[in-house]
């Protein structure tokens, strides 16, 4: 053999480069994870573009998935961050939407990856830094559904949802654009499962003081006391915060923050546990005692209706802040 005492020693890493986000694709072009060099984590499903995974840099799960979740595309999954559109729950009342199931079919269709882009720490000057997030795009088009929801919501959209991995954080962003000569309406949002370890210790704030529908009260409209939210049976509520679209709402746990959820352009927001019965009557949902570890606290635009015009475009979306 040749002696080559110059030869490179490392030739798979790039001397001087700072370290940076890793990107992979897997489960047959299923699913995209990412990784940030301090490692951060992030997962996600084509199929609804779900995010199934986010972890800290510990390791540490913040969203719940259901035991009994499908993740191969037969069923919207139960847990993680599946997403809303175009109407949240049913609208038999809503003639263009009153064709589609629950929630819509974005949850349940197959999503394009449309790519990567990064960005580094503030800290420009030191080369030494790395990429402190990373955003994911995922598009939908009408091409992109089944032929039935094509019949249930013939309309021409297109959608791109961002999902950015920072270091403390998650940002979900979606556009929605109207692609065809006729308007249309649509509702969204953002279905986050937070992980928790104890229901009976959550208290969420933000809420106070604020206008919300029961839905556990067959729809009934009530004003929020001035007093924090705990959680003690089925919980169902849409509420449209007082602080307006970009107040921030607050999950405590013992009393000590754990997530916080600033929104961007979604005026309500819905909180959901279906509690013991209800958990029991899902069969996705496992185990059984799961509703004493989850809580969904869901950023949406679902009173009403967002209109959009030929070559209109709407934006929204939320970014949540976990605590260590
Ligand atoms: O069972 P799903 O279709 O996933 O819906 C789960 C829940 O979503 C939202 O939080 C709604 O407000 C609830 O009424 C619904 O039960």
């Amino acid at each position: 053999m040749v002696d080559r005492p110059k030869k490179p020693s490392a030739l798979a890493t790039t001397p001087g480069l700072p370290p940076q986000a890793q990107v992979n694709i897997s489960h047959s072009n299923s699913r995209v994870s990412a990784v940030l060099p301090t490692g951060e984590s992030v997962e996600i499903l084509l199929y609804g573009a779900t995010i199934i995974s986010w972890k800290d840099a510990k390791g540490n799960e913040k969203l719940w998935l259901s035991e009994a979740a499908k993740l191969d595309g037969s069923k919207a999954v139960r847990g993680g961050v599946p997403l809303v559109f175009p109407v949240f729950g049913t609208a038999p009342d809503h003639a263009p939407t009153s064709k589609l199931p629950q929630h819509g079919f974005a949850r349940s269709s197959r999503w394009e990856f449309l790519g990567k882009s990064t960005s580094e720490s503030s800290t420009l000057s030191s080369s030494s830094a790395g990429d402190d997030s990373v955003k994911l795009d995922f598009g939908l088009s009408p091409s992109n559904l089944s032929e039935e929801s094509r019949k249930a919501w013939p309309f021409e959209f297109g959608l791109i949802y961002s999902v950015t991995l920072g270091r403390e954080s998650l940002t979900t962003s979606l556009v929605v654009r109207n692609e065809g000569e006729k308007a249309w309406e649509f509702q969204t949002l953002m279905h986050t499962y937070f992980r928790i370890k104890d229901i009976s210790q959550i208290s969420i704030t933000g809420l106070e003081s604020s206008p919300y529908t029961d839905k556990v009260l067959s729809g009934a409209s009530f004003t929020s006391p001035s007093t924090a939210l705990t959680l003690s049976s089925k919980t169902d509520r849409v509420y449209t915060p007082a602080g307006g679209p970009s107040s921030a709402v607050i999950i405590k746990e013992g009393g000590k923050k754990k997530f916080g959820i600033v929104r961007d352009n979604m005026s309500e927001v819905v909180v959901w546990n279906p509690w013991a019965e209800d958990a029991r009557g899902m069969a996705d949902f496992s185990p059984n005692e799961g509703y004493k570890e989850m809580l969904c606290v869901e950023a949406g635009a679902v009173k009403g209706w967002q209109k959009l015009e030929q070559g209109e475009t709407w934006e929204g979306g939320q970014v949540i802040m976990a605590a260590n």
